[in-house]
C-alpha cells in the first residue's frame, strides 16, 4: 500500500506558527492573572520537561567500586576491553606479580574505544580522575592485595537509547561472560596442600603453582578411554543448568585405580591443566577430626579438584557404623584411635554439605587396590566414573616415544618393542625411565629393548618356578595382568547424555 502525504506550503506553515504563538501568549496571560506564582512555576517546569529537546544518546556509568566492594561489571569491562585493544589506544600500563604467569594490562589515561554488538555501536570511555577530597581509599585489586588509591576510575558506556534493552539485557551479560572466559584462559592452576600452622595445632591449605606438565596429549592412555574422559569433563562443565534442573549438586567423582606407575597422578594433573581447575591434595593422614575435615573442605574454592590419593592406605578409616559395629564390641586397633575422623564424615561432606555450598567440584580418589576399598565408597552414585589405569600397551608406548624422544612417525625398533610390551606387564613409568636415559633415540630404544628382554626372561623364570610370587598380594594387579584391560566403568546412575 502506498500512502501519499500532502506537503504543506511555506505560507500555511507560517500561519500555523503565528496562531501557536498567539495561543501561548494568551495561555501565559491567563496563567499570570488567575494562577498563584508557585503553581505557575510547577506548570512551566513540567512543560519545559516534556518539550525539552532530547539527546538520542544514553550514557551508563560503571564505577570501579561502590565504596565497599569492587564492581564486577567494571572488572569485566576492563578485561574485555583489554582483549580488544586496537590502534586507537595510545597509552597503557602493565604490571606483573611474581607468581603470575602473564602480564596485566590496564589503561593509563582516559581513552575511548568503539565496539559493535549485533550491529549496534557502543562507545566505551575510560575515565580517571584524581580524588578531590577525603583520604585515599584502600582498594582490593581482586587478587587479595590492597593498595592506597588516589584516583577515581570509571567507564562510560554510551549508545543510542533505542537499544537500551539490547545493551543492558544482552551486551553487558555478554561482556561478563567473555571476561570470565578470558580470565579462565589466563588462570595459573594452583596446587593446594596441607601444612600445619606453627602457632597452633591446626592445619591449613598452602598453595603453589601447579607446574606439572602432564596433559591429555602427553599421557599414554587408550585412545577410547582418553576420549571418554575428555567428553565426560566437557559435559560436566557445560551442564550447570542441567544439574540445577534435576536438583543434583554440580559435582563429579572419579575413582582412578590401577598399579603404581600407570599414570593416576599424571591423569589428575592432565585434568587440572585441561579444565584449569585448582587441585586440593587432601592427605588423610594429616586429618585428626571430622571438624578439621569440614573446615578444610569448606575452604576449598569452586572450580576445583579435591584429590584423595591412595584412599585405601592413607589412613585406616573407622567404618561408617562407628565403634558399636566393631567386631564383638572390642575396642579399635591403636592406629584407628589416633584418627578421630570417620569415613562417614568424609562421605557426608562429599554427598551432603558440598551439595549446598559448592559448584563445579570434582573429586578424585586414587587407589592401587580397588578391592580393598570400603563398599560405601564404591556404591552406585558415589563415584560417577571408575577409571582403570593399566599397564602400557604398544599404542601407549608410541605416545611416550613421541613425548620423550620426539619420534613422530615410525622407528625400526617399534615393532619388536611393541610385541614385547604387549606380552608382559610393564608400567608407563618403567618405560618412561628407560626413555630418559639418552637423547639419542637409537640408544634409548636399544636400552629399552634390553630392559624389556631382561624383564621378560625374569617373568619366564618365575613362571617356571611356579612359586606364584609374581605381583602377589593384589587382586587389582592380578586382574589387570590377565587382560591388560583398559576399562572405564560408569556407574548406573550416570546422568543421561
Ligand atoms: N599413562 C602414562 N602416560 C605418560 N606418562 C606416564 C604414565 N604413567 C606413568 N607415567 C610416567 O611415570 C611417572 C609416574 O606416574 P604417576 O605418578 O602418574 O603414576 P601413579 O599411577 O600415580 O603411581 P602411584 O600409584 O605410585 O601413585 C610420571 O611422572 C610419568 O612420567
Ligand atoms: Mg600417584
Amino acid at each position: 500500500m502506498v500512502t501519499f502525504t500532502a506537503i504543506p506550503s511555506p505560507s500555511s506553515v507560517f500561519s500555523a506558527y503565528a496562531s501557536l504563538s498567539a495561543s501561548i501568549m494568551l495561555f501565559q496571560t491567563v496563567l499570570n492573572q488567575f494562577v498563584p506564582r508557585p503553581v505557575q512555576n510547577c506548570i512551566s517546569s513540567a512543560i519545559r520537561y516534556y518539550f525539552k529537546p532530547r539527546s538520542s544518546k544514553l550514557v551508563v556509568v560503571i564505577e570501579e567500586n561502590d565504596g565497599i566492594s569492587n564492581n564486577e561489571i567494571y572488572n569485566a569491562a576492563e578485561i574485555y576491553l583489554y582483549s580488544k585493544i586496537d590502534s586507537s589506544i595510545e597509552c597503557l600500563k602493565i604490571t606483573k606479580r611474581p607468581k603470575e604467569a602473564s602480564i596485566n594490562i590496564k589503561f593509563a589515561h582516559c581513552e575511548k574505544m568503539v565496539d559493535y554488538y549485533d550491529g549496534v555501536e557502543v562507545v566505551w570511555r575510560f575515565c580517571c580522575e584524581e580524588r578531590k577530597k577525603g583520604p585515599s581509599k584502600l582498594v582490593d585489586d581482586d587478587s587479595g592485595h590492597f593498595f592506597s588509591d588516589f584516583e577515581k576510575r570509571y567507564f562510560e558506556l554510551s549508545f543510542n537509547r533505542k537499544h537500551k534493552e539490547k545493551i543492558l539485557g544482552s551486551y553487558v551479560p555478554y561482556v561478563l561472560r567473555r571476561s570470565k572466559d578470558i580470565k579462565a584462559e589466563k588462570k595459573v592452576v594452583k596446587l593446594h596442600t596441607l601444612s600445619s600452622i606453627s602457632y597452633s595445632s591446626s592445619i591449613a591449605w598452602e598453595s603453589i603453582n601447579l607446574e606439572h606438565p602432564s596433559t591429555f596429549d602427553t599421557i599414554a592412555l587408550d585412545a577410547k578411554l582418553k576420549k571418554a574422559i575428555i567428553e565426560d569433563l566437557d559435559r560436566f562443565v557445560r551442564r550447570k543448568d542441567f544439574y540445577r534442573k534435576v536438583g543434583k549438586a554440580w559435582k563429579r567423582g572419579y575413582l582412578l585405580h590401577g598399579p603404581p606407575g600407570t599414570g593416576k597422578s599424571s591423569l589428575i594433573a592432565a585434568i587440572a591443566n585441561y579444565l584449569r581447575f585448582d587441585i586440593y591434595d587432601l592427605e588423610l593422614a594429616n586429618i585428626k577430626r571430622d571438624s578439621d575435615l569440614r573446615r578444610l573442605l569448606l575452604k576449598t574454592a569452586n572450580r576445583s579438584i579435591l584429590v584423595i590419593e591412595d584412599i585405601d592406605c592413607g589412613v585406616e578409616l573407622p567404618d561408617r557404623k562407628g565403634p558399636s559395629a566393631h567386631a564383638e564390641g572390642r575396642p579399635r586397633e591403636p592406629q584407628v584411635r589416633s584418627c578421630r575422623f570417620t569415613l562417614s564424615g568424609l562421605l557426608n561432606f562429599i554427598d551432603g554439605l558440598w551439595s549446598s555450598c559448592g559448584d563445579e567440584r570434582i573429586i578424585i580418589f586414587t587407589t592401587n587396590n580397588r578391592d580393598r576399598l570400603d563398599p560405601a565408597l564404591l556404591r552406585a552414585g558415589r563415584m560417577d566414573m571408575h577409571i582403570s589405569m593399566s599397564y602400557l600397551t604398544a599404542e601407549g608406548f608410541k605416545i611416550l616415544a613421541t613425548n620423550y624422544l620426539d619420534i613422530k612417525d615410525h622407528h625400526w625398533q617399534f615393532e619388536e618393542i611393541g610385541e614385547l610390551i604387549e606380552s608382559m606387564n610393564v608400567t608407563p613409568a618403567e618405560v618412561a625411565e628407560e626413555l630418559m636415559k639418552s637423547d639419542d633415540a637409537d640408544v634409548s630404544l636399544g636400552g629399552l629393548l634390553n630392559f624389556l628382554n631382561v624383564k621378560r626372561k625374569k617373568m619366564n623364570d618365575d613362571d617356571e618356578d611356579g612359586d606364584g610370587t609374581k605381583d602377589k598380594g593384589s587382586d587389582e594387579i592380578d586382574q589387570v595382568q590377565k587382560g591388560k584391560r583398559l576399562k572405564l566403568d560408569i556407574n548406573t546412575d550416570e546422568l543421561p547424555r
